[in-house]
């Protein structure tokens, strides 16, 4: 069983300990909380082992999430704080601090918080009296239940530190003595995920997770689609979808779904769903089949059902067979609810051996906005029944921040409909109303949560396991994360996520120089587990996906049938407007004072040129905001928001999305527009162009358009680095290369016009870029950014060579990571590492 209390006891012995200036200096100095970090291994010798590596790593970035908001000026100002009461337990002391009205609102439970003598803005915080809290709860209108650790032995014999703990000990215990309260960081994901891996043991497939390989399967164990749902979902979906839904029915505990961009996975979790919750072993699929008739005949089918189910769990001497009746939690929202009710009740046969006559699923994703897809989805299209029509599953979807278009499916809306009708439902307690949740997520077909949130106390209270968890987006989260659904135990785990796309977002620079950021999905992947991919786009017009299939899938994505057909648009008759166009702006990158980030002014310009020109010819464009803007930095999305609010005004501005790339995964737009920014440099690292090379990152970048990709680039710059040679060659190729001058204005409305056209490409341009090319793909067997870099740094010597007019003055180059955190530098400047810079200091610590 899990324990969350004594597991969140040695994790706040941990962190409670930390002195909040002390690990503020060690990590501007690089240093960070643990000495000895490992890099995550492929695989582990056993669970012992993985949550060694975990564990620090865990705790690293832990750190990090607690100084971040002080960095990033996010937290707000201490308050004033008179001890009211305090009380040791142990080697804690629990300490009640009142504030000032309406301040105690302004921290959760669990917030994490610094406690002073002095104001920790004022000079010389690290000199003061001080110690981290964690908050409890809120005891009364003002007051604030804060646990510190008061042992003197938690400073590890750092004698400074002792005498700090015990004077804050006897400050503390001073009733009606004065502080600062400064909230830190909420540690709420943290605690979950730190539990979920000291749990990691209790993990059913912690086999699978350690060795990476998949487990011997047995014959009984298959089960079938049901013909009626098989013959309805082969119309819907392709090969790849329909051996992705079949890769579970043999028992596979752990399965794999890659899905690439726009290639189906909503609608293939929603298939899923269907499929897990129906499908049965063949005896029982017989039986189906013999009373499949008309509306009655659906009755009669249940009986069928029923009596087997009554036999095989008389035989087993399992589950009540009288739960088969039992109505589905919300009742069902079809007409004929009754037959309905009965019927798809009745009909959930899931089936496994052991896992009774309804699968209980729990769908999870690291985000709400992934989660609330899914949930809009079910609710909207409902599920197939056995039969292959549709019917509203009972579904509900726990946790904050719920869309607004599936509040009524949340767990509240759920249990105040429950209680509509008991004029006592309005009275019942708190932990009434908790049993009342429980009693439904127990009872509910599908629950849907955001990873985190499956952590909560709730869902270690439930009586009813999950027998299946389906995760999506299981590419972007961390190893712990994706452990808390899990160690709850189920049967059977569903990944469905995109290494190939970013990955998930980790502030701590060390955790990320040792692969945190890496995906359970990668990491088995890597390790040679199986994965189905899904290998059929239906969002690209073919010009665009083309690059991407064979970058980053290797060329095993397709284009669906119609998807050319279904993103012609009348622009396409101007190729400088797409399906795919390069424009070779020779603009300056340079950081705005004050900014870790970079912008360029003639590519934002360009892309202001192109989008007016656009907008000139084809006003329907803004009937809808069918275009998006997209940068992979930050300074340049800025840049880009200020200059379309200064020439459209912000009514027009609001027309187009401006974003960065990490703040476009998962989304799309008719038309992109994306301005890459770097230029040469002289002074920089040669072939280096910072985390613009991040092939997840150009993944994503480039796969966010429907039917128009318009990218914005500096192509000596870019060209450095194979992929972007690859695209660079693409356009030169395809006679899609523009080279503007300025004015662009003028430019642009003339090669609208065709007075201007596309670069004509020199042989040597193209042998260039060829060569690069080549170079790229012969490392790609084994491709590694670091042996990349090496490639690159020929290369950009060569184009220096060639053109050094092209190369603008530059010190060192600035950086920014898949973080969303800066870190400072030793200089004291905030930074953020690249990911060629992550991987070439993974190299150094391997040598
Ligand atoms: N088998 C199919 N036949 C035709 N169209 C399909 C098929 N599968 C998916 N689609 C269509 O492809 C588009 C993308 O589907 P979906 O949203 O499920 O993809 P996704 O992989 O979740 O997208 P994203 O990459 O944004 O996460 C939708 O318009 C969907 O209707």
């Amino acid at each position: 069983m899990v324990d969350s209390v004594g597991s969140t006891q040695k994790l706040h012995r941990t962190v409670l300990s930390w002195d909040y200036w002390e690990i503020s200096d060690r990590l501007d100095s690089d240093g960070g909380v643990f000495d000895q970090l490992r890099a995550v291994p492929a695989t582990f010798t056993s669970v012992k082992e993985y949550k060694e590596v975990f564990e620090p790593l865990l705790l690293e970035e832990c750190c990090a999430q607690i100084l971040r908001g002080m960095e990033e000026g996010e937290v707000l100002s201490p308050h004033r704080a008179v001890v009211g009461a305090a009380e040791q337990r142990d080697d804690f002391l629990f300490v009640t601090l009142v504030v000032e009205a309406g301040c105690s609102e302004m921290y959760s439970n669990n917030d994490l918080v610094l406690i002073s003598k002095d104001d920790p803005f004022g000079s010389n915080p690290n000199q003061q009296l001080h110690l981290i809290g964690f908050c409890e709860s809120h005891s009364g209108a003002q007051g604030l239940l804060i646990k510190t650790l008061v042992a003197e032995d938690s400073q590890a014999g750092n004698v400074k530190g002792s005498q700090r703990v015990k004077a804050m000990k006897a400050g503390l215990q001073s009733k009606g003595s004065t502080w600062y309260l400064l909230k830190l960081s909420n540690m709420s994901t943290i605690t979950r995920e730190w539990v979920a891996l000291q749990h990691a043991h209790l993990c059913p497939f912690a086999d699978i997770l350690t060795t990476g390989k998949p487990r011997a399967l047995h014959e009984s164990r298959h089960l079938d689609i049901p013909p009626g749902m098989k013959d309805t979902m082969e119309s819907l979906c392709n090969s790849s979808q329909m051996d992705a839904l079949k890769a579970g029915l043999d028992g596979t505990p752990v399965v794999l779904i890659q899905g690439p961009p726009g290639t189906g996975k909503t609608r293939t979790i929603l298939n899923l769903l269907s499929v897990v919750m129906h499908s049965a072993h063949k005896g029982a699929l017989e039986l189906q089949r013999s009373g499949v008739g008309a509306a009655h005949g659906a009755l009669k089918e249940e009986d069928h059902v029923r009596l087997w189910l009554k036999q095989s769990h008389w035989t087993q001497g399992k589950q009540d067979p009288r739960e088969v009746i039992r109505p589905d939690a919300d009742g069902g929202a079809l007409p004929g609810r009754d037959c309905f009710g009965l019927l798809h009740t009745a009909a959930a046969v899931r089936v496994g051996k052991h896992s009774g006559p309804k699968a209980h699923v729990l769908v999870c994703a690291p985000s709400n906005s992934a989660l609330d897809e899914i949930v809009i989805r079910t609710v909207k299209s409902g599920l197939m029944d056995r039969a292959g029509n549709m019917y509203a599953p009972s579904i509900v979807r726990v946790g904050v921040n719920v869309h607004h278009s599936v509040k009524s499916r949340s767990l509240d809306a759920v249990v105040e409909s429950r209680l509509g009708g008991d004029k006592d439902g309005s009275n019942l307690s708190g932990p009434e109303r908790d049993k009342m949740r429980i009693a439904v997520l127990d009872e509910s077909t599908i629950v849907c949560s955001t990873l985190s949130f499956a952590g909560s106390s709730m869902f270690y209270r439930m009586s009813r396991k999950f027998d299946v968890v389906i995760i999506d987006e299981a590419a972007q989260a961390v190893e712990p994360s994706l452990l808390v659904p899990l160690v709850m135990g189920c049967k059977q785990v569903y990944l469905v996520g995109d290494p190939v796309q970013l990955p998930a977002t980790v502030i701590s620079r060390r955790a990320l120089d040792y692969s945190y950021d890496q995906s359970l999905f990668k990491r088995l992947q890597t390790a040679g587990y199986p994965v189905k991919i899904l290998n059929t786009q239906y969002r690209m017009h073919p010009k665009i996906s083309r690059f991407p299939s064979k970058h980053f899938y290797g060329g095993q994505l397709l284009d669906g049938e119609t998807v050319t057909t279904d993103t012609r648009q009348p622009y396409h008759n101007h190729p400088c407007f797409g399906p795919f166009a390069f424009y070779d702006v020779a603009g300056k990158e340079s950081s705005p004072t004050g900014s870790a980030s970079i912008q360029n002014k003639a590519e934002a310009q360009m892309v202001l040129c192109i989008y007016r020109e656009l907008l000139h010819r084809f006003p329907a464009l803004r009937m809808n905001a069918s275009v998006g803007v997209i940068s992979p930095y930050k300074s340049q999305v800025k840049l880009l928001r200020d200059s379309f609010a200064a020439a459209l005004g912000e009514e027009g501005a609001r027309l187009v999305d401006i974003n960065t790339v990490d703040g476009f995964q998962g989304r799309e737009k008719d038309i992109i527009l994306f301005s890459c920014v770097r230029s040469l440099k002289k002074g920089r690292r040669p072939g280096s162009i910072g985390f613009v090379a991040d092939e997840r990152r150009i993944n994503v970048g480039l796969t966010r358009a429907r039917c128009s990709l318009i990218v914005i680039g500096n192509a000596k710059a870019l060209q450095v680095n194979g992929n972007w040679a690859g695209l660079i060659y693409q356009a030169m190729t395809d006679k899609c290369m523009y080279r503007p001058r300025a004015p662009y204005t003028d430019w642009m409305a003339s090669v609208v016009e065709g007075g201007v056209g596309p670069v004509e490409p020199t042989e040597t341009e193209v042998a260039a870029l060829e060569e690069i090319s080549k170079k790229f793909w012969a490392k790609q067997q084994d491709y590694q950014l670091q042996e990349d870099a090496e490639v690159e740094m020929d290369v950009l010597e060569q184009v220096e060579e060639e053109d050094p007019g092209l190369c603008d003055e530059g010190a060192g180059e600035v950086k920014e990571s898949t973080g969303l955190a800066p870190q400072k530098s030793k200089d004291g400047k905030k930074r953020k590492p690249s990911s060629a810079e992550n991987a070439s200091s993974k190299k150094a610590k391997a040598k």
